[in-house]
């Protein structure tokens, strides 16, 4: 079976995905993690591949950038595909001072000035939220792996290049964690298809200090975040 933007069978998914924005980190997360991957989808270039982890399937496909690319995918793979389960794994910028290049969030809200949010239920400020049972998950396996990670709210953010100094610091001071571009849009398809959803984030920018990993960097930074989503993924 075919949607407009996922050409595969059913069954080819497995009912676990992540989800990184970046195809390229999705080859690396299947090459480096998964027994046996195989690609699943690669129409325009959002390559997705399926294999097994400890005997359980699991799968990785990219959502491309920014809330409407990752409703499209997400709603596909939630609606026709069988997934019941997509845990992002992205890059963000930190806003909160503490933060360093390479801490991995779990975003347990995102807020959001995406049209998309406003436009779901009209005259509604809809609560974007992470399934319980995937971040108590992903918060025990980040325990178990000696990962430092932090949980609180994220910003998703329509614009990475529009500077908003007052918006920035109007949600720095109200605990937001650091901005990335998706979550919200995921969390919500996800209420809406009565599935679960759950990001993790790596830090890759501090935008108060002006830091940023270099590209190589970038893609190479997943692999602390990767481990607590798998766990959480395979979770119970
Ligand atoms: O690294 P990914 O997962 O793409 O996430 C972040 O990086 C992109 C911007 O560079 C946006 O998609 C943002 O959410
Ligand atoms: O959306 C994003 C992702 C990484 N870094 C940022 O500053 N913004």
């Amino acid at each position: 079976m075919s949607t407009p933007h996922i050409d595969a069978d059913p069954g080819d998914f497995a009912p676990a995905v992540l989800m990184p924005g970046d195809p390229r980190r999705a080859q690396l997360i299947a090459e480096a993690l998964f027994d046996e991957p195989r690609l699943v989808n690669d129409v325009r270039g959002i390559l997705g591949y399926t294999g097994t982890i400890g005997g359980q399937p699991i799968s990785v496909m990219a959502s491309g950038m920014g809330c409407p690319s990752i409703t499209i995918y997400a709603t596909e793979l939630y609606r026709f595909f069988g997934v019941r389960r997509i845990i992002r794994v992205g890059t963000a910028g930190a806003m909160q001072e503490a933060l360093q290049l390479g801490d991995v969030i779990a975003a347990s809200a995102a807020h959001t000035d995406s049209a998309m949010a406003q436009a779901r239920i009209p005259g509604v400020s809809m609560s974007h939220a992470p399934s319980f049972n995937l971040l108590l998950a992903a918060v025990e396996a980040a325990a178990t792996a000696e990962v430092k990670m932090q949980v609180g709210p994220i910003f998703s953010s329509d614009h990475f290049y529009v500077s908003r100094p007052e918006t920035a610091a109007a949600l720095i001071a109200h605990g937001t964690l650091a901005v990335e571009m998706e979550s919200a849009a995921l969390y919500a398809v996800a209420a809406a298809e009565r599935a679960e959803a759950l990001t993790l984030l790596t830090v890759t920018d501090h935008l108060g200090r002006g830091e940023r990993m270099t590209p190589k960097q970038r893609e190479d930074c997943f692999l602390d975040m990767s481990t607590v989503a798998i766990a959480a993924a395979l979770s119970r």
